[in-house]
């Protein structure tokens, strides 16, 4: 049974269709990269695979759980860190993370020791009494990260990961995840940084106009013998923009879909224009 199962999710504000016939699964043993460009339906589908939202139509699984009828347990069970995501403003690191394993069920010395390996991680140890109002906002992931580990959780959801971290700090959490994932959990990070996707994941999902448009394994691309990504294989990046450009072209009336493409015809145009679609 995959840890994550998305199945046909749908999910609408008003007229706005934000996921439209979501599908994806993430194996245990996987880290799976959430790509895609702002408003492709990212968050929404985070939001439902935490409960924080009920889907129109579809179905959708971590560790067994309906996050929507089972809520309580699906945040108890599983790791979650959310988008911008700040430890209360009135609690200190220890304090936090002591409500934390409280809330899910752990004991005392157990939460004790974890707090001392999460500390000795991510170098917060002299924050650990300090009022998260006057830690700054790396300080503050930090500690929402180690929230997220604290029970050991077999599947995690991670929105941008690295948020706010210093080089080093990226690094070791960098790190950390790719050992966490082959550790037999299933993690799964959403992500803008298709640069820092194409580095520690074993797999990642493209979405566009709130749907899955292709999956590539990436685990595969260095198996080679010198462990060289594979020469034949088209870099993320331009999987990515060729990917996004399409389902945006599709939205595209008919008039600037015929003009985008007659400027490519005419090769006058120096700069790729898909990569107006990335910001780079
Ligand atoms: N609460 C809401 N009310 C109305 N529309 C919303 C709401 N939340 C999201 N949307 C719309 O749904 C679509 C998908 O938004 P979502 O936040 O899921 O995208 P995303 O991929 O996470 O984007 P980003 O990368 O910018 O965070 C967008 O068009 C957005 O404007």
């Amino acid at each position: 049974m995959a840890a994550i199962r998305v199945d046909g999710l749908c999910k609408s504000y008003g007229s706005v269709r934000a996921v439209d016939g979501m599908d994806f699964r993430v194996e245990r043993g996987e880290l799976f990269g959430f790509l895609g460009p702002n408003g492709a339906g990212k968050t929404t589908t985070i939001r439902a695979l935490t409960g924080q939202i009920a889907p129109d139509s579809g179905d959708v699984r971590v560790l067994g759980c309906d996050p929507t009828a089972e809520p309580i347990e699906t945040r108890r069970r599983v790791g979650i860190l959310p988008e911008q995501g700040s430890p209360p403003s009135f609690l200190t690191p220890r304090e936090y993370l002591e409500f934390v394993g409280s809330v899910r069920d752990l004991e005392p010395e157990y939460v004790a020791e974890r707090i001392d390996r999460w500390t000795d991680r991510l170098g917060f140890g002299g924050k650990l009494d300090t009022l998260h109002t006057d830690l700054s906002r790396g300080q503050q992931q930090k500690v929402m990260i180690a929230q997220a580990f604290l029970h050991e959780p077999e599947a995690v959801l991670i929105d941008e990961p690295l948020a706010n971290l210093d080089p080093l700090v990226q690094e070791q959490v960098k790190r950390f995840l790719v050992a966490y994932a082959a550790d037999d959990n299933a993690v799964f990070v959403s992500t803008h940084n298709i640069d820092v996707a194409e580095s520690i994941c074993t797999r990642v999902g493209i979405v566009a106009d709130g749907r899955m448009v292709t999956e590539r394994s990436l685990a595969a691309e260095t198996d080679g013998a010198n462990g060289d990504a594979d020469a034949d294989a088209d870099p993320l990046l331009d999987v990515f923009l060729e990917e996004v450009t399409d389902a945006a072209a599709r939205d595209l009336p008919s008039s600037a879909r015929e003009r985008i493409e007659g400027e490519g015809e005419a090769g006058d145009s120096e700069r790729d224009p898909r990569l107006e679609a990335t910001g780079r």
